[in-house]
């Protein structure tokens, strides 16, 4: 049987959790939360997210201290959200991951570091590239939970390592296809989260549906210019993988990003967003990790510059996207 580690206890590590379990696994839960382990050991389900998701004893073992829930795993999942993943890691050295394949269900970037989590997890722990994947796609943790049919992506550089775990991943109301395009689809899923934000910046400020269309248009030219710019090759940007998770992020209801982007454009501070809103939007911090590494790359992003300078240069929403009306097409 399959042992895999989970290292978070936020509403994805939570829908990774279900849809595994339809499988032959054993899974191996770390939270940081010891309220939320006892209460998961008691009662079966996450106290704090998604609290329809009934969680089977057999098979789901949950841990407060990360090497235990290390120990013996075939498998580490890696699903809190990019800027706080340090942290619980940090007492672990590349021993800790020797043998092991690491996956990252996170669409963010190292904040300090301006680099793709999986180029910190083979950076810091020795992991090689060609063993570790990453799960994308549009999929929203909520509608996992509901039984809604939905499509993932799992990404590799390595095709036999995703189709691996594509395997895994897979069940009733999920269908995972595998992806040799490791990077294509991380910097896309990250990119993804900004336009999210813009969005919903422009939502709030009473822009509508046609407005919104052509942004989400120009946001893919905008994605594609970036992703051929630090990953050439070839790619269709079309597969759900990049256009569908921009799609669903752009447009659900259940959108973290573009919820925060909204309260943003109806005039709350970043502050008082994030207090708001108990999950974590990537956006916020992914738009300054882009911004910073396209320094580099000078790439022409409008939209990704426009979130940027009002989210960290605090210009005024509203001038900011009118400028930006300015220079979609
Ligand atoms: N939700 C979704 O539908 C999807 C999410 N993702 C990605 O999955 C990743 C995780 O997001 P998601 O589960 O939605 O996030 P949530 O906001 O639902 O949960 C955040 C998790 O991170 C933990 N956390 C927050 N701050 C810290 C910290 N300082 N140190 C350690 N842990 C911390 C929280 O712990 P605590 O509960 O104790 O506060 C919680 O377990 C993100 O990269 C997101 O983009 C990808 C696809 C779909
Ligand atoms: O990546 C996600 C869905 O694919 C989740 O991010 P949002 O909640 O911002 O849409």
């Amino acid at each position: 049987m399959t042992s895999i580690a989970v290292i978070g206890g936020g509403s994805w590590a939570t829908a990774i959790i279900k849809i595994l379990s339809e499988n032959n696994v054993s899974i191996r839960w770390w939270l940081r939360d010891r309220a939320a382990v006892e209460h998961i050991r008691k009662h079966h389900y996450n106290p704090d997210y998604l609290r329809d998701v009934r969680l089977s004893p057999r098979k789901v073992k949950t841990f407060t201290k990360i090497t235990d829930a290390l120990n013996g795993a075939d498998y580490v999942i890696l699903a809190i959200p990019a800027a706080f993943v340090q942290e619980p890691l940090a007492a672990l050295t590349p021993k800790h991951f020797e043998g092991k394949r690491v996956v990252s269900a996170i669409k963010g970037m190292i904040p300090q570091r301006h680099i793709l989590v999986t180029d910190w997890v083979e950076e810091h722990f020795h992991v090689p590239i060609d063993q570790m994947c990453v799960i994308a796609g549009p999929c929203h943790a909520e509608e996992v939970a509901l039984e809604k049919q939905s499509y993932l992506t799992i990404a590799s550089t390595h095709e036999a390592c995703a189709a691996d775990f594509a395997q895994l991943m897979s069940c009733s109301f999920v269908t995972a296809n595998p992806l040799a395009d490791l990077y294509g689809v991380e910097y896309a899923a990250v990119m993804k989260n900004i336009v999210a934000l813009a969005c919903g910046i422009s939502h709030g400020l009473g822009y509508g549906d046609n407005f919104q269309a052509v942004m989400v248009s120009n946001a893919m030219q905008e994605i594609k210019r970036f992703v051929d710019a630090v990953d050439p090759r070839e790619r269709d940007l079309s597969a759900s993988a990049y256009l569908g998770d921009l799609l669903v992020t752009a447009y659900s209801q259940f959108s973290r990003n573009r919820t925060f982007g909204n309260m943003i454009g109806r005039g709350y501070s970043v502050q008082s967003a994030q207090m708001e809103m108990k999950m974590i939007a990537e956006g916020y911090y992914a738009v300054n990790s882009i911004y910073e590494m396209n320094k580099q790359y000078g790439v022409e992003m409008p939209i990704t510059e426009a979130t940027y300078k009002i989210l960290y240069e605090r210009e005024a929403p509203a001038s900011e996207i009118a400028k930006l009306k300015l220079r979609l097409r």
